[in-house]
């Protein structure tokens, strides 16, 4: 069990790969040192050294932002006796998913991260990445020898397991959007900034293959767009436009075949060897797709049992007693073995595995000279240079400012929309088809009990209609937080920018809508035939119209799912009309629903336009 204190630090180094100063196997204490050491070799003092190669963290956002996928700051990560807990329901102890976890991950190098299903790998690497905001973490956690800052996610880049992406849009937009929320910029619509953009989402299109559907709607399963493997590097791509320092992956490959996995693996090999430090939680890999890696983590109910080259982890099993089948897949043989599962497929060898303790290998591993070496390496890189560079949060965590990432999201959001076919439908079309229903239905001039009585029902109904006319927009709404939450976490934006962006793309058109439908059906029913009855007739109806859509983005936002957003949506609103006073007259409205009847926006609504309409008639 952990029984460090919480120190969770990171750290950050610059590294040019001119200075080498990162080696590419920076697998021993002494290699380590050996790199650090070959500028003090040049006459400088070990402070002079690190503060030349550690500019502030403003001069290196900067200088990261002009360059391309691999050419800027460079981080080591460092982990020692990292533990991850959560609390149970009634549990006073945590239940520890990681525990003292020690290693590194370093520059130019791809490791994968494997291990038995509930092994821990996602925990690992959301941990790694910060992306764990519950539960309690222990042990040492550096990054170049730094605690690390919010403002560092800027440097990450981490592929959800999920694609998440906007069916409606382009490849090429997905990323020139990307690029222009999470690249500094100096300006909305500058041309530098563009041409910038541009360059850079031709160079991420071509890294990862994708020039050739650049111009191919993302898609879904109700529109043809790119293939599974394409969107699956349109996904990795959104994280290269920034130039991450580090590349988290999550299942990249799941759901891939063989072949476009390994072409997926490849790609991510290729931006590793510009510098980059990958991270890969993996799947049954292909032997081909296996041999693509450096580096192996391998983990077992929260420990690690192997740390090291991936090459030889299979030697380093076998010299244990595992014998592995002649063409077996190393990746299954190394998970096999560590999960206490003997295949049986022909695998002869496997007979003869010796049964062993659940807790044999990370104990085993502890004691292994690999273990050794690896702590000493970690701990020399942590300390050699720990306490050189400014690690202090800046106050802007996000590349660009609220009023740009606000305008940039309003234009993203049109670009999202006009593709989609229903958008046009749920906010012109359909309200045109009830406006025209209501005109036939309810032609009744004059003030008899008739015409009271349906003018009566006309405002009632059109005020339900704006009260649920939004809902059509329950399952793009949720679709699209997955998307928000991706970005948010990325720290692209803030949820207040996406919030207002949405409010302030949403309002011309709820304005348009209810007009539409107030100038067919007031003068259609034959209303009170006065500007200003008209106008608070139809402002009374967009402010409802506004908290329907209101109460639907903050049920898609809290729901689960679709299905119990739309619960909420239908039931809340439904209660509010019910005990508006209408239906159910004040005096008989139950007394433990009366509450409902004095918060009812609907009752206040309701009186305001019968006022607006009957004042004076009688
Ligand atoms: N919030 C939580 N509360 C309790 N247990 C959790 C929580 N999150 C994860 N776990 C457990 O921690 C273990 C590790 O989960 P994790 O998702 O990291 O495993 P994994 O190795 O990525 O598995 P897989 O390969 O199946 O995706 C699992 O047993 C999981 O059930």
């Amino acid at each position: 069990m952990p029984t460090k204190e919480s120190t969770v630090s990171l750290n950050l180094d610059r590294s040019t790969e001119s200075g080498g100063h990162l080696a590419e196997e920076n697998d021993t204490a002494t290699d380590l040192k050996m790199a650090s050491e070959t500028d003090l070799e040049e006459g400088m003092t070990r402070n002079e050294s690190m503060r030349s190669r550690q500019p502030s963290m403003h001069h290196i956002k900067d200088e990261r932002m002009s360059t391309k996928v691999g050419q800027g700051v460079k981080f080591n990560i460092t982990f020692e006796d990292l533990s991850y807990g959560v609390y149970l329901p009634k549990q006073k102890e945590p239940k520890w998913l990681l525990k003292n976890v020690t290693g590194a991950i370093n520059p130019k190098q791809m490791t994968a991260l494997m291990g038995p299903s509930g092994a821990g790998k996602s925990t690992l690497l959301e941990v790694l990445a910060g992306r764990k905001q519950d539960g309690e973490i222990e042990g040492e956690l550096l990054f170049n020898g730094k605690e690390r800052t919010r403002a560092m996610k800027r440097w990450f880049g981490f592929v959800e397991q999920r694609d998440s992406l906007i069916a409606t849009m382009t490849v090429r937009e997905t990323l020139m959007y990307t690029a222009r929320l999470r690249i500094k910029a100096n300006g909305i619509w500058d041309k530098e900034d563009h041409a910038d953009q541009v360059e850079r989402v031709d160079e991420i299109l071509d890294m990862l293959g994708l020039t050739a559907c650049a111009d191919v709607v993302i898609g879904d399963e109700n529109n043809r767009g790119v293939s599974g493997g394409q969107a699956k590097r349109a996904n990795a791509a959104m994280e290269l436009i920034t130039s991450p320092s580090i590349l988290f992956l999550d299942e990249p490959t799941s759901g891939l075949d063989s072949a476009t996995s390994l072409d997926f693996i490849r790609c991510i090999k290729d931006i590793a060897a510009r510098g980059v430090s990958v991270i890969c939680t993996i799947h049954q890999p292909s032997e081909e797709v296996y041999g693509l890696f450096d580096r192996l983590l391998l983990l077992v109910a929260g420990e690690v049992v192997y740390l090291g080259k991936a090459n030889m982890a299979v030697s380093y099993f076998q010299d244990l007693g595992f014998k592995k089948a002649p063409g077996q897949n190393p990746a299954d043989f190394l998970v096999s073995v560590t999960s206490g599962h003997k295949p049986t497929d022909g695998a002869n060898e496997s007979k003869t595995w010796p049964d062993v303790d659940p807790n044999y290998f990370a104990q085993e591993y502890m004691n292994s000279q690999l273990a050794t070496d690896r702590k000493e390496s970690t701990l020399a890189h942590r300390s050699d240079i720990s306490g050189q560079v400014d690690t202090k949060d800046k106050k802007e965590l996000y590349a660009n400012g609220f009023v740009y990432n606000v305008v940039v999201l309003i234009e993203r959001n049109w670009c999202a929309s006009k593709r989609d076919k229903s958008f046009f439908f749920k906010r012109v079309f359909s309200i045109v088809i009830v406006a025209t229903a209501f005109m036939l239905a309810y032609l009744m001039p004059g003030f008899d009990d008739a015409a009271i009585r349906g003018k009566q029902s006309v405002l009632m109904l059109s005020m339900i209609i704006f009260l649920f006319t939004a809902n059509g927009q329950v399952d793009p709404t949720v679709e699209r937080r997955n998307y928000m939450a991706r970005e948010v976490n990325a720290g692209s934006y803030s949820v207040s920018a996406h919030f207002w962006s949405t409010v302030l793309f949403e309002v011309p058109w709820t304005f348009f809508k209810v007009l539409l439908y107030s100038l067919i059906v007031y003068f259609a029913v034959q209303l009170q035939y006065t500007f200003v009855n008209f106008i608070y007739y139809f402002l009374v109806l967009f402010i409802l119209a506004e908290i329907g859509l209101n109460l639907m983005w903050f049920f898609s936002f809290v729901a689960a799912t679709a299905t119990e957003a739309s619960m909420y949506i239908i039931t809340i609103p439904f209660l509010f009309i019910l005990y508006s006073g209408f239906f159910i007259q004040y005096p008989d409205i139950p007394v433990y629903w009366i509450w409902a009847y004095y918060i009812s926006h609907v009752n206040y609504s309701m009186a305001g336009l019968l006022l607006n309409e009957f004042k004076g008639k009688f």
